[in-house]
């Protein structure tokens, strides 16, 4: 309580003016904004208050499978997740601050181009880039002297996240190179004026702190009488009145509560739970209401569009080292920062394109340490046998851990309430390469990115992938597009970006109200329609503070 709000007191049937179901990334930036314009606004959080090693950026990997980790499961996949189980697991924030309280703190936009087709689809001028690169500036504040100088048309100076930089040059010098002599430039920012290159990433770590929302956003507010947080409050329904959505009911230490909204509801409880609240509110597609027996109240298609980015893992030896590295591990008790250099980038197939097809988070793993290992199974949920076959073939080697995220990816999956029983975990079809052609792309993306090995920088080294030799893809000409195809349908992850599942045009409009309804919105990483150019953070922030904005907009009138 001393960082974040206290627990609110709660009495049935309190009215407020806005109620924000969930309190995540997305629900935390509303209600600082709300609250800052002085209405009364209850936050309605299923977790708790983040733990406190979620604080510390150093100790990411050891956060998925808590307290604060939905953990969800796919429905059996054995075609696609053969790696971790025949499920996909995914991860997903549960406290104060949601998934960026677990996230990787990449601080990486969309591409500007996908706001234009957000904008072009809606018929709504707001959401091009122009019009929202505002919202992304009011978000940061950017500490990095180099970036802040260079690009400061760019970036915001006085927004609540700071994000920074960690540069280890001399570490990834020879990675870059590498990757220039096959065509792939080194950048300084693909948050400003260039979407395509590789950079050593912005970070939203801020003087050794993660900068959850839940921090940033919350902490300056946390004692202002407007702002009600309630926490360990699960909401199991919205009530409406005809088409007018009035009351919430939500959970709280066993006891079912009823809080009236004055003015509107704001849904901003996460890819997968906001579904199934609304399917548990009558609000969805007749079939799936009918098999959960509540009746209906609009038929719209939500949790259908379920956009997962294919995501698959590369690991690729590279420099020989003699002793062990011993330094690296200092970074286990002084947790203040990454524990290994990182490098991002967002590539075209076609060098000349300015638009991404894939995206890599590269970490850069110094010879003969646990990270390889403790990365690949606490935050990629590999199985072990997976894991040591990249840790063993890489013993006394650096190496670099490509996490190749699939940005072109069109299939799509769906989100079910599975009974109504709000704590009964949605069923999730990640529906990964139900469209052929992501199974082809992939495939293009990871002999895209393993060209690097051709490079004249990682021959000297002797560099190579490892841990393609299993017995499942034994009978695959090594190198072919068979061979590959087979490594992808065994390697596959969800990666994290989830997105979808309530899109803008057919589920909410561009204001992000729920079309044929009043006073409710949805407000989270639902309402993108398609997988965007980036990951999601940066994305979800300034969706939060354009909602806002659409919120008081609509107050003044
Ligand atoms: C492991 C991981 C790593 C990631 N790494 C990065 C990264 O490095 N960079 C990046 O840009 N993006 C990253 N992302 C993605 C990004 O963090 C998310 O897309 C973003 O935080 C989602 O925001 P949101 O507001 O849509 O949902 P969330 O932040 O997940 O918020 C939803 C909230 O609703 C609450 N809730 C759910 N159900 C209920 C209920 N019934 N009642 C009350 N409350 C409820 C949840 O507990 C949660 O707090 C990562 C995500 C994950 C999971």
């Amino acid at each position: 309580d001393i960082v974040f709000p206290s627990q609110a007191k709660l009495t049935d049937n309190a009215s407020y003016d806005y109620i924000i179901v969930g309190g995540g990334t997305c629900g935390c930036v509303i209600a600082r904004r709300l609250v800052d314009s002085n209405y009364t606004v209850l936050v309605l959080e299923s977790g708790d208050d983040p733990s406190a090693n979620s604080m510390l950026p150093g100790l990411f990997y050891l956060l998925p499978g808590t307290s604060i980790d939905y953990d969800y499961r796919s429905t059996f996949d054995d075609y696609a997740a053969g790696a971790q189980g025949n499920f996909t697991r995914l991860t997903a924030g549960n406290a104060l601050g949601g998934s960026s309280v677990l996230n990787h703190h990449l601080s990486i936009r969309p591409i500007p181009q996908d706001y234009d087709d957000i904008a072009s689809l809606t018929g709504d001028d707001g959401w091009s880039y122009d019009n929202m690169l505002p919202y992304f500036k009011k978000t940061e504040t950017v500490k990095d002297e180099e970036i802040a100088s260079t690009y400061s048309e760019y970036h915001g100076d006085s927004g609540p996240v700071g994000i920074t930089r960690e540069l280890h040059d001399d570490d990834v010098a020879y990675y870059l190179k590498a990757l220039a002599e096959v065509g792939n430039p080194t950048v300084e920012d693909l948050n400003g004026p260039v979407s395509v290159g590789y950079m050593q990433p912005l970070l939203n770590i801020a003087s050794g702190i993660r900068q959850t929302p839940a921090y940033v956003y919350l902490n300056d507010i946390k004692d202002n009488p407007n702002l009600h947080v309630s926490k360990n409050t699960k909401v199991s329904k919205i009530n409406f009145e005809n088409s007018t959505a009035v009351s919430v009911e939500a959970i709280y230490k066993d006891t079912t509560y009823t809080f009236r909204a004055n003015k509107e509801i704001i849904v901003s409880a996460g890819v997968f739970n906001t579904p199934q609240i609304l399917q548990l509110s009558g609000v969805g597609s007749t079939d799936v209401l009918d098999s959960l027996n509540v009746d209906q109240v609009a038929d719209l298609p939500v949790g259908d569009n379920l956009r997962i980015p294919p995501t698959v893992i590369v690991v690729q030896k590279t420099k020989k080292h003699i002793l062990p590295s011993i330094p690296n591990l200092v970074h286990a008790f002084v947790p203040f920062s990454i524990p290994f250099p990182l490098l991002l980038g967002t590539t075209p197939i076609n060098k000349s394109s300015e638009i991404p097809d894939y995206q890599t988070y590269n970490l850069m793993l110094p010879h003969d340490t646990p990270y390889l290992t403790l990365a690949c199974t606490f935050v990629y949920g590999y199985s072990l046998d997976v894991c040591l076959r990249w840790q063993t073939q890489i013993a006394s080697r650096d190496a670099v851990y490509s996490v190749v995220v699939n940005l072109d990816a069109v299939s799509t999956g769906t989100v079910r309430a599975n009974s109504t029983d709000i704590n009964d975990a949605p069923l999730i079809t990640t529906g990964f390469y139900s469209e052929s052609e992501d199974l082809e792309r992939a495939v293009d993306i990871l002999l895209d990115l393993l060209a690097v090995e051709d490079s004249a920088t990682l021959k000297d080294l002797g560099a190579a992938v490892v841990g393609v030799d299993f017995s499942e893809c034994a009978d695959k000409e090594a190198g072919s597009r068979e061979f590959w195809k087979c490594y992808v349908l065994h390697r596959t992850i969800a990666g994290f970006l989830y997105s979808g599942t309530c899109p803008m045009q057919t589920c909410v409009d561009s204001e992000l109200k729920l079309l044929g309804l009043n006073k409710i919105r949805v407000a989270d990483a639902s309402v993108f329609p398609k997988v965007l150019h980036g990951a999601l953070n940066a994305a979800v922030l300034s969706l939060g503070e354009k909602a806002a904005d659409l919120i008081l907009q609509d107050a003044a009138n």
